[in-house]
């Protein structure tokens, strides 16, 4: 399995993965136009022809035996440029009285965009054949959220300070959104697909434009709104953990539609930023069969034809990465070329 940047032969590939995603995936709509132009912006972003605060970095992970597309996952560089990046923030309002004796604090909504400029890491997918129950061996989720990272530390001075990912929000068995129900749609007379598919094909900004401005107090929430604000899709959990255990943290940010979580992190703060270091190449003749559980990740240096994928060692104490052929091919290098290389096992 290996991660390259997505081509314009992937069309047919994208669009069954669109189909695939699910309510609340909001940034694979299965439009065909839409994911045409996603796919043209992304081969722009990494020829680097496009100005570096507008690159919608877009990855696929393929399997090399089948050439199919298992999954995909994005890095945007900076969001809220174009349009307003809304969410609301969940904050705390005191109100009290001397007179009375009385101090009660009050959890409150507030419209805000305070993320605009912040890169974000979204649309992670991977189907469900490909997943971990189904082949645990192979740690593909892991690959995918995990070689963003090791982009991202390789073409640091192209990223802003701070990184964030929305989170999918919970929904119940017929489809549905608490939050939704109870929320927006007394503002915009759609149900939530209809919204989720306008604000995928990048009309969230029009939308939010009729999102309710003042802060809204919790307690006039249903208790079924309440009880989605900063909780995911059961699907987006393994997602989640990945991300957290990065150091990316809820501070309270959700969606203006579904209630989920943003988690965010100052970029420099993040594990596999700080812990990810380079490497030289050098070939070694022999194969060995793959580790049971891969730990090493592996990634280009270079942004035209990057490629990352699990290596099965780390490098020595010189800082020499010895690869299989098949490893070196996998990943377009030969001897003497770097690597960036990242030990996903190691904490702190
Ligand atoms: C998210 C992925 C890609 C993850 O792939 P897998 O399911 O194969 O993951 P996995 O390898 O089984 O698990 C990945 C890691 O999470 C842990 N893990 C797995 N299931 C868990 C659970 N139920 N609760 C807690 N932890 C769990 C495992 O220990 C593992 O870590 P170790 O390997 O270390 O043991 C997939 O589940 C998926 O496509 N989900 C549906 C789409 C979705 O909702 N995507 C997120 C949308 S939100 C979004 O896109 C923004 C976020 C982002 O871009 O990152
Ligand atoms: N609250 C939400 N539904 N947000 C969208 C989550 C999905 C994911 N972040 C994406 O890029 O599509």
């Amino acid at each position: 399995m290996r991660i390259r940047p997505i081509a314009e032969g992937d069309l047919d590939e994208l669009q069954k993965i669109a189909r695939e995603t699910g309510v609340g995936f909001t940034s694979l709509p299965d439009n065909r136009e839409f994911l045409s132009d996603k796919i043209a912006a992304a081969v722009a972003a990494f020829e680097q022809r496009t100005p570096v605060e507008r690159r919608n970095y877009f990855f696929v992970l393929e399997d090399e035996a089948s050439g199919e597309l298992a999954g995909c996952c994005a890095i945007e560089s900076q969001v809220g440029r174009e349009v307003p990046f809304y969410h609301y923030r969940l904050g705390t309002l005191a109100h009290s009285s001397v007179q009375l004796d009385l101090h009660r604090t009050i959890d409150t909504l507030f419209l805000s965009s305070d993320h605009t400029g912040d890169a974000e890491v979204a649309s992670l997918f991977l189907r469900p054949q490909y997943r971990g129950k189904e082949r645990s061996h192979q740690r593909n989720g892991a690959l995918l959220s995990m070689m963003r990272w090791l982009f991202m530390a390789e073409f640091r001075d192209q990223f802003p300070d701070k990184v964030l990912a929305e989170m999918r929000g919970v929904f119940d068995e017929r489809g549905k959104s608490p939050f939704w129900e109870c929320l927006g749609s007394h503002f915009f007379p759609m149900d939530f697909d209809e919204a989720d598919r306008l604000t995928g094909l990048g009309q969230k900004s029009f939308i939010g434009e009729l999102m309710p401005k003042f802060p809204i107090y919790t307690p006039f929430l249903s208790d079924e709104a309440r009880a989605c604000i900063g909780q995911v899709h059961r699907d987006t959990r393994p997602a989640l953990v990945m991300l957290k255990q990065e150091g990316l943290r809820w501070e309270g940010y959700i969606d203006i539609f579904d209630g989920g979580p943003t988690v965010e992190a100052y970029i420099d703060d993040v594990r596999a930023v700080r812990k990810s270091r380079c490497c030289r190449v050098e070939i070694r003749a022999s194969d060995e069969p793959p580790p049971a559980r891969p730990r090493w990740l592996a990634a280009s240096t270079v942004m035209a034809d990057f490629r990352a994928a699990w290596v099965s060692h780390g490098p020595d104490e010189e800082g020499t990465l010895t690869l299989s052929e098949a490893e070196a091919q996998r990943l377009g290098v030969v001897a003497g070329d770097s690597l960036r290389v990242l030990d996903t096992e190691e904490t702190s």
